[in-house]
């Protein structure tokens, strides 16, 4: 069983289809989804505008590497190509927290190393887990650490992401 918290972005394309694909293929295993935002890029590269959504997803069967994973499948289906770091993608799928997993590896590092950073990962994660904390510290304290040219720069949409269309 594990229960994680995963950002969805896209900038390239359709974008909410893009992110909705990762709700049809979540299904069931999407317990929260928070609205979906419009979101300044972060790290400094020019590029469009992104769609951001944070989702809770819990699973009995699956572990933390398993959301990596089917984040990563989700990522090829949407045809995404690896060109610039912090560029231009059809969709992103990081994983932010997975249980109480703190770890460095490379491959999965938990918590995400830069989520603490990123108003677009916790401005949507906080509408869905008022309560949340990340690395031992409250959200609402970490947003409230960001410059507010940050936050100015992440906007609820009236776009609508679909739970449970598997
Ligand atoms: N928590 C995590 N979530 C997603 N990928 C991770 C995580 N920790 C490590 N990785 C690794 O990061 C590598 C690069 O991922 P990706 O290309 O999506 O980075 P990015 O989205 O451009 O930048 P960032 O990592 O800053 O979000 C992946 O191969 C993956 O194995
Ligand atoms: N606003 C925004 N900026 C980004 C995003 C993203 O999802 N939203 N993803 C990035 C790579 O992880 C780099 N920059």
């Amino acid at each position: 069983m594990s229960r994680a918290v995963l950002s969805i972005g896209s900038n390239l394309g359709d974008r909410l289809t893009h992110l909705q694909s990762v709700l049809d293929a979540l299904g069931d295993r999407v317990t929260a989804c928070s609205s979906v935002y419009s979101t300044a890029p972060w790290g400094g590269v020019e590029q469009q505008d992104f769609l951001n959504a944070t989702l809770i997803v819990r699973d009995d069967d699956r572990d933390c590497h398993d959301w990596l994973r089917i984040g990563q499948e989700l990522e090829r289906a949407a045809e995404r190509v690896r060109l610039e770091r912090w560029g231009p993608r059809t969709l992103d799928v990081d994983v932010i927290t997975c249980d109480d997993v703190v770890s460095d590896d490379p491959e999965l590092t938990l918590p995400h190393p830069r989520a603490h950073e990123r108003a677009f990962v916790l401005v949507p994660w906080l509408e869905i887990e008022p309560d949340a904390r990340l690395a031992g510290r409250p959200v609402r304290e970490l947003l409230g650490d960001l410059a507010s040219g940050e936050l100015s720069g992440v906007t609820r949409t009236e776009f609508v992401l679909v739970r449970g269309g598997a």
